[in-house]
């Protein structure tokens, strides 16, 4: 594939020959080997892998939270290398959303202010209508004024999900955003997670260990040593458990950090 590969319509993240080395000389780690992918909008993708293998470096660099050694991002239309620190800035705040597994939320603003922060740290003014919009779909109407530490870990993962949303944005990458959750709570913020691809076509990558998260999934990418090794449409829980299973075995693949 051609390193200077324009996006095409329906595409809202593609990765080219995307590449993230963390050190120099005898101590260098390849994070990601050149990894091709392309994300359509309005579908939903989880990322897995054994430990180490680059899921996270994956998001992060996908993102534009950390720039790639060599390859390219596109977000859309804009390939992200050829942005300055500031509109990179620009486009995390306003078209790509995050959700973590620690929530990431801030403790001393309410609920209400941490969904609004997005809107306020880009200077946008808030659409009352789809900010109720969202609330509602969250759940969370009630518990507009409470502080993170009032809430339920589903209650603040749902917040973070909510706050995610309040701009509108094209891609949602979460990093493990189930692994701190109870099964029940945890099936409540997937099925969200699906409600926001299903009913806004908005583009959902998310990381995870667990292949019943991942059975919510459109697709599941699989990634050992940097390198995707499986590309798996619609796969049921098992069918992921077991490809999981057999990378295992693989001593190459089973390798971690
Ligand atoms: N900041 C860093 N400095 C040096 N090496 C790093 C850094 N971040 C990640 N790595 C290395 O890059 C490789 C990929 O790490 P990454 O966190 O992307 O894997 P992962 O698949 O997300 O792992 P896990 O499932 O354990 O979170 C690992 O070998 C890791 O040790």
């Amino acid at each position: 594939m051609s390193i200077h590969t324009e996006p095409t319509a329906g595409i809202a993240v593609r990765v080219v020959q995307l590449a993230r080395t963390y050190g120099s000389g005898p101590q260098a780690v390849t994070a990601l080997a050149g990894v091709d992918a392309e994300f359509h909008r309005g579908t939903f993708t989880a990322v897995m892998g054994p430990s180490g293998s680059g899921k996270s470096t994956l998001l992060q660099t996908a993102a534009g939270l950390d720039r790639p050694s060599s390859g390219q991002v596109w977000i859309g239309g804009e390939e992200l290398s050829r942005l300055t620190e500031t509109k990179l800035t620009r486009l995390r705040r306003s078209r790509i959303g995050f959700v973590f597994q620690a929530f990431n939320l801030i403790g001393a603003l309410t609920v209400e202010e941490n969904i609004h922060l997005p809107l306020r740290l880009s200077g946008v003014r808030p659409d009352p209508v789809w900010l109720r919009e969202v609330v509602e779909r969250v759940g969370l109407g009630d518990r507009l004024h409470h502080r993170p530490a009032e809430l339920s870990g589903g209650q603040q993962q749902r917040v973070a999900i909510a706050r995610a949303l309040a701009m509108r944005p094209e891609v949602i990458f979460c990093d493990e955003p189930t692994g701190a959750l109870d099964t029940q709570t945890a099936s409540q913020v997937l099925a969200l997670l699906r409600s926001v691809v299903d009913e806004s076509r908005q583009t959902v990558i998310m990381v995870t260990h667990d292949p019943v998260a991942a059975s919510y999934a459109d697709r599941v990418m699989v990634l050992a040593d940097g390198r995707i090794v499986r590309d798996m449409p619609q796969p049921g829980a098992e069918q992921i458990a077991e490809q999981l299973a057999l990378l295992g075995r693989r001593p190459l693949a089973a390798q971690g950090s």
